[in-house]
């Protein structure tokens, strides 16, 4: 909330209901968030074909969730960057690459997790 611009905070419905706006406006316009998403549903469906134990599923809806979430931070990060350096700025272009790379380091460890969980599914 920007200090002063309302009387009070907003209350958490509110707070929720901006949250599910965000990431409604993210999947809208983010085509990385669309295909984190579709990945994260093939590995659900994988996970149902194969049938995953308790703490191999906690695994895979964990790896889907943060690596969405990372997603969901660095686009953020990009519109602040936007908003503060509309213009060319090696600054501006450090921020978001290592932004990017943030999730990047996150995608390759993903897949590294999920290729270990559901080869031990498989050979179990
Ligand atoms: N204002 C800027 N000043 C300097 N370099 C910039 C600026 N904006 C973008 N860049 C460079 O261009 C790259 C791509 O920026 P862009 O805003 O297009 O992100 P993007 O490729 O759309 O990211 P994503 O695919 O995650 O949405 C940045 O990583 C950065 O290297």
């Amino acid at each position: 909330m920007i200090p002063g611009k309302h009387p009070s905070h907003p209350t958490f419905k509110r707070s929720f209901l901006f949250a599910i706006q965000g990431f409604r406006t993210a999947v809208r316009q983010e085509r990385n968030i669309k295909v984190m998403l579709v990945g994260g549903c093939l590995a659900i469906t994988l996970g149902l074909a194969i049938g995953l134990d308790a703490v191999s599923w906690a695994i895979i809806l964990l790896c889907c969730g943060v690596v969405i979430s990372a997603e969901l931070l660095n686009t953020s990060i990009e519109a602040v960057v936007d908003l503060v350096s509309p213009e060319f700025h090696p600054l501006a272009g450090k921020a978001k690459d290592i932004s990017a790379a943030a999730v990047w380091v996150l995608c390759v460890l993903v897949a590294v997790v999920g290729i270990i969980v559901f080869a031990n599914a498989i050979v179990r």
